[in-house]
């Protein structure tokens, strides 16, 4: 992508009433625009990076063998009586009437319009397992909706669904998405800690957080250090085979949210093994049983030919949220720090002097090699100013910077900078193609 054809709205100053970095890098970086509280657009930068956190989340759903659909954001009212959260759900709701008069919402959650899916079409115990999940927007009317995209009204949500015959095959498919998270968000390249929850709304008895610790966390979490140190179960995971010992070492360490902390638990750990910080929530599991199948009737014939109501969890991981939590989790002073996953451009290319013949040639060899291979390339052909240049780069955080200066080139050579180290080499052009690719 040239620069000089693309849409980057970089801001020179801080936006005031940006509290925390993710939100000031986001907004100066030119990933968002608040539209209204809590709800934003996300203008092209933003955009790939939420379509590649998107991605992986997905990547690793369809592992664990869910099956991806898409529900609407607008439900109907009748649906959230069914299960009696119509009302308990409060002000956080968007009630909305169509023009017949008929209530509506804009969907917060989900539990309520899969299990109408299921009920609709599953009758036997043959057809379980079933996981079932989409990525879609939701609304829930905050009512302080802070920190940009971090605790936004409308935001982006994974959340997928779990149908099985008993509370046992009930535990396998949370097992497996403890398993897939776990995965997930090693690959977004954070260290997400599984903690005892509250299920809160959602309901049910067996509930985990996955938390990144960051400065500007919403949550105090405690835990112990061994888990910044546990070892990510492989692509060649088999999700067939019986995960229990996986979690179980997952969960046999101390780590526990406010709501959840025994301080004298903690205490008993050696001092050097205490972790207390500030974490942000950026999943959510949930086993609930019969919450929502028993008052809706979802149920199937079971092995004994009695009609039994499905066992069920729900798993939601904070898409959007995401791109903030990187960020809090990776930057430095001069901006945004990509983990390669999830990076908008893999490459800045970034020409030194726009319109020295060399110079051109030089930048169009290589931005036409790097696309070949696969690469996705920001390409600053704009005549900036170096400085600014290296600024924007630095800000927009692509993980590698490839400049290419006149002076460089009379000795055949360009510069190759890595963000996340600031390290830099000069070297051939072929030989910054090959490192590259
Ligand atoms: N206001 C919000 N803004 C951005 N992300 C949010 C917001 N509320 C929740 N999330 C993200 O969405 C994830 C799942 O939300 S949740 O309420 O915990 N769980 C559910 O809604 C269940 N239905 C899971 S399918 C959270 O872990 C968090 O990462």
């Amino acid at each position: 992508m040239r620069l000089s054809r693309y849409f980057l709205p970089i801001l020179k100053e801080t936006p005031k009433e940006a509290e925390i970095v993710s939100h000031r890098l986001m907004l100066r970086a030119g990933m968002i625009r608040q539209q209204s509280a809590g709800i934003y657009s996300w203008l092209p930068l933003g955009h790939r990076v939420l379509t590649r956190i998107g991605q992986i989340v997905r990547e690793e759903q369809n592992r664990a063998g869910a099956l991806e659909l898409l529900m609407p954001t607008i439900q109907s009212a009748d649906l959230w009586r069914e299960s009696g959260r119509y009302d308990d759900y409060g002000k956080e709701m968007l009630r909305i009437e169509d023009r017949h008069e008929r209530e509506m919402l804009y969907g917060p959650t989900n539990e309520e319009m899969i299990t109408e899916i299921f009920r609709s079409y599953v009758r036997s115990y043959r057809d379980l397992p079933l996981n079932l999940y989409h990525i879609q927007w939701k609304f829930r009317d905050e009512v302080r909706p802070r920190f940009g995209v971090m605790r936004g009204r409308e935001f982006l949500m994974k959340d997928a669904y779990s149908f099985d015959v008993d509370q046992e095959a009930a535990r396998h498919a949370y097992n497996k998405m403890f398993v897939a998270y776990l995965r997930t968000f090693a690959r977004l390249g954070l260290k997400a800690i599984p903690m005892r929850a509250d299920s809160g709304p959602i309901g049910g008895d067996m509930s985990h957080e996955f938390i990144i610790l960051a400065a500007t966390g919403e949550s105090q979490v405690f835990c112990d250090k061994a888990l910044l140190e546990m070892p990510i179960p492989g692509e060649d995971t088999d999700f067939d085979a019986d995960l229990t010992p996986v979690v179980k070492s997952w969960t046999s360490h101390y780590a526990a949210t406010e709501e959840k902390h025994d301080e004298a638990a903690f205490a008993a750990l050696p001092e050097d093994a205490r972790v207390a910080a500030r974490g942000i929530e950026v999943g959510h599991i949930f086993y609930f049983g019969t919450k929502y199948s028993e008052p809706m009737g979802a149920k199937v014939a079971t092995p004994d030919g009695a009609e039994r109501p499905v066992h069920m969890g729900s798993y939601g991981v904070g898409v959007s949220r995401l791109a903030a939590g990187l960020i809090e989790a990776s930057h430095d002073e001069q901006g945004i720090i990509w983990p390669d996953s999830v990076a908008p451009f893999d490459v800045g290319l970034i020409s030194l002097k726009v319109g020295d013949a060399k110079v051109d040639a030089a930048c169009a060899d290589l931005y036409e090699k790097l696309g070949k291979a696969g690469r996705d390339v920001l390409y600053d052909d704009t005549d900036g100013r170096p400085g600014a240049k290296f600024a924007t780069m630095d800000l927009i955080g692509l993980p590698w910077q490839l400049i290419v200066g006149p002076k460089g080139l009379n000795d055949g050579l360009v510069e190759l900078k890595r963000r996340a180290t600031g390290e830099r080499e000069t070297l051939t052009p072929e030989a910054a193609l090959n490192k590259l690719t």
